[in-house]
């Protein structure tokens, strides 16, 4: 058995707008996707995402010669959950050169789903990694990020960049324009994650702003001028000293940056009132700024602020589910147990 760990990751700023060759920093976070995999004698996969749950449903059963319950849910959502996953095993067996390769495989996260904290990226990263392993056949980081960029962009059907499975495999803040994919020194940033327990969908959110992007010029515009702030972002990183705390004016530009950000990403249409009263709770207690973090459409927000009032208010803020620290990772893809 080979079990491999991924973080998650915020976006300090840029998404979105790393779709359409913007440059976006993302940082990754302690929160980690844990995936374990089991090689089989046979070539069928076997998957079990505890994390994974429906709803609700209807189900209907017994009867004479009725030996297999009726149940209201679409094959298809059980094909979307796991998706990420088969996606993932796709690009090992492709890796190996193992086109039959089985698999049992267990995935286990504490990063919430579909809530722009880089789930589906830590899953893929995480999958390939110890699926490849598994198979004797090890890769780096960067080729691991690689892979799980296509398996994102295939499950996606086209709508995904870089940067989500680049960090999540390297770690640390990163820096990512079309394909260039770089590590980038940051200082000890005080991320403050608040989650207002719903998800948005990453594939129909892009879809979205890429239509008003083509409709209005304007939108364009704001793409574009999200990328300038991004361009103005690291070159403020940029004079902080990595191995330490940043001094109070970095931390303020930086929040005024995303304050800047979540305005321009709210125009084109991928906010909420949830993430922005989360937005403004986070404001109110003196973080230096506040955004969302991801697709959007509900999720998460991720503020900066070294003192504990943000996450308190956050934890007051009604639409707020879940408030907590996230500690820059500086560690990506990692073998737990081989
Ligand atoms: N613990 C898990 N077990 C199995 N599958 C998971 C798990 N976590 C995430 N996934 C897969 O990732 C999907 C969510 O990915 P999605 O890209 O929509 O959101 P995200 O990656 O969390 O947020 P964002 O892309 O905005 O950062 C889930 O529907 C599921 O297919
Ligand atoms: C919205 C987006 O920019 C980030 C999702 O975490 C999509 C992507 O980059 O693939
Ligand atoms: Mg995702």
């Amino acid at each position: 058995m080979t079990v491999s760990s991924a973080p998650g990751k915020v976006y300090l700023f840029g998404e979105h707008a790393v779709v359409y060759g913007e440059p976006a920093v993302p940082c990754a976070v302690e929160r980690r996707a844990t995936v374990s995999v089991d090689a089989r004698e046979d070539d069928r996969v076997r998957v079990t995402a505890p994390d994974l749950s429906l709803d609700g449903f209807t189900v209907e059963y017994g009867g004479e010669g009725d030996d297999r319950p009726d149940v209201n849910v679409a094959q298809g959502l059980v094909e979307a959950g796991i998706a990420y996953v088969a996606a993932a095993v796709e690009q090992a067996r492709d890796a190996a050169d193992a086109p039959s390769a089985g698999f049992d495989v267990t995935v286990e996260s504490d990063i919430p789903l579909g809530a722009g904290l880089g789930s589906s990226a830590a899953v893929v990263v995480a999958g390939i990694d110890a699926a490849t392993r598994e198979l004797g056949t090890p890769l780096d980081p960067e080729a691991v990020a690689e892979r799980a960029y296509r398996a994102e962009y295939d499950v996606q059907d086209g709508h995904a960049s870089r940067a989500d499975t680049f960090c999540c495999a390297v770690g640390g803040a990163v820096r990512v324009e079309g394909d260039d994919c770089r590590r980038i020194d940051a200082p000890n940033l005080p991320f403050v994650v608040g989650f207002d327990g719903g998800a948005g969908d990453t594939g129909e959110l892009v879809a979205g702003v890429r239509s008003l992007r083509e409709e209005y010029g304007f939108a364009a515009d704001t793409v574009g001028s999200i990328g300038d702030l991004v361009r103005r972002g690291e070159a403020v990183l940029a004079e902080a000293d990595p191995t330490d705390d940043p001094p109070e004016s970095v931390l303020a530009e930086l929040g005024r940056l995303m304050n800047f950000d979540h305005g321009l990403l709210e125009a084109l249409g991928v906010s909420s009132r949830s993430l922005d009263n989360m937005v403004w709770s986070a404001r109110e207690a003196g973080a230096h700024g506040a955004k969302l973090t991801g697709a959007g459409g509900g999720g998460c927000v991720v503020a900066l602020d070294r003192t504990e009032e943000t996450e308190t208010a956050l934890r007051f803020t009604p639409e707020c589910e879940d408030a907590f620290r996230a500690e820059l990772a500086r560690g990506g893809v990692r073998v737990e147990e081989e």
